[in-house]
């Protein structure tokens, strides 16, 4: 199963860092988000990634360059028509997820594969809003995408073999280390990981310690590389809060309820880095 031609979907953090990887890969990439700003954003991230790598002598000029005349700008979905491969980075939100799968179902050739970056949604859910769930797969980055080596690989109920092998090799040929596992809510990653943040913020609410105090603690203490509050920022509020809403109902389990504070800080907008604010405020 060749993959040549590859749309990545949302140029928010997640979309624009997949499709830097993607690029620098030697892949052909549409970048596609609702609005033209959102993807113009998504490449200036790109361009501004790829210049300073350059400067750091990390990367040739000549890299950069051919990078980027490998990414096409699109706000039209039916742009798909002729891809290999989907990786969908659009909000965390089923609704959004499947009204897009069955769209990209009508719209890409029958032998292209769409994967999803879910941090935590059913794979087999998504699967089920297109008429091809062998082709359906998890493709699971980590924030910061450029950086971090791990991509987790999530079989739907469906999905076939050749698919798993499809996208386990594309993702080596980025130079990432795929991790198989099963599809459940959360998968490996998130189920662990926003526990821990959840838990973090409830020691904030209750008064146990400041912020600064909780992150420092797990910095020092635990040799995390951020803070769980730091963390939470960087990753989106509304994204932890959506994650942690998946674990709660997936499982039934009031374990995962989602902290009141996280809620309350979703609702006044506070969504993090991305927004300006969160935990603390950014520039
Ligand atoms: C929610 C989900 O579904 C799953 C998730 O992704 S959970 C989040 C997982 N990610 C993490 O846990 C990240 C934890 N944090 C870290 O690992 C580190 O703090 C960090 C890599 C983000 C920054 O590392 P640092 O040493 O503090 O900063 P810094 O020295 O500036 O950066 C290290 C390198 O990362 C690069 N980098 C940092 N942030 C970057 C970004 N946003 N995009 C691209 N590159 C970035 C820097 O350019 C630098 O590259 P070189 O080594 O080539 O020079
Ligand atoms: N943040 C993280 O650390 C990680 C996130 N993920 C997952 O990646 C996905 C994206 O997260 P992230 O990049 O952080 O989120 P962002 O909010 O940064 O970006 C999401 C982008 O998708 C766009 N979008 C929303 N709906 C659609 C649509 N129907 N079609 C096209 N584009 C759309 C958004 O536009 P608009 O602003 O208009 O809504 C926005 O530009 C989520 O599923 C998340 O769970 C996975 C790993 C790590």
């Amino acid at each position: 199963m060749a993959i040549k031609r590859i749309m990545v979907i949302g140029a928010g953090q997640m979309g624009s860092g997949i499709a830097q990887v993607c690029a620098m890969g030697g892949y052909q990439v549409i970048l596609h988000d609702l609005q033209e700003a959102f993807v113009e954003k998504g490449l200036a991230t790109i361009t501004k990634n790829l210049a300073r790598q350059v400067e750091k002598e990390k990367i040739t000029a000549e890299l950069r360059d051919a990078t980027l005349s490998r990414l096409t700008p699109s706000t039209d979905l039916q742009n798909a028509a002729d891809v290999d491969l989907v990786i969908e980075a659009a909000v965390e939100n089923m609704e959004i997820k499947s009204k897009l799968f069955a769209e990209l179902d009508q719209i890409t050739p029958k032998h292209a594969i769409l994967a999803t970056n879910t941090s935590s949604l059913p794979i087999t859910e998504i699967a089920a809003a297109t008429k091809r769930p062998t082709q359906v797969i998890g493709m699971h980055f980590m924030n910061p995408v450029p950086v971090m080596k791990l991509v987790e690989i999530i079989r739907g109920l469906a999905t076939a073999d050749e698919v798993y092998v499809a996208i386990e090799e594309m993702a080596k040929s980025l130079g990432k280390t795929p991790v198989e596992v099963n599809d459940a809510p959360g998968f490996v990653s998130n189920r662990i990981l926003l526990p821990m943040i959840n838990e973090a913020i409830y020691a904030l609410y209750e008064g146990v310690a400041t912020k600064e105090a909780i992150d420092e603690v797990m910095k020092l203490g635990m040799n995390h590389p951020m803070g769980p509050l730091t963390l939470a920022d960087f990753i989106g509020l509304d994204t932890c809060l959506y994650i942690m809403e998946t674990l709660h109902e997936g499982f039934g389990d009031d374990k995962y309820r989602p902290c009141p504070l996280l809620r309350k800080y979703v609702k006044a907008g506070w969504y993090g880095k991305k927004s300006g604010r969160g935990f603390y405020e950014y520039n």
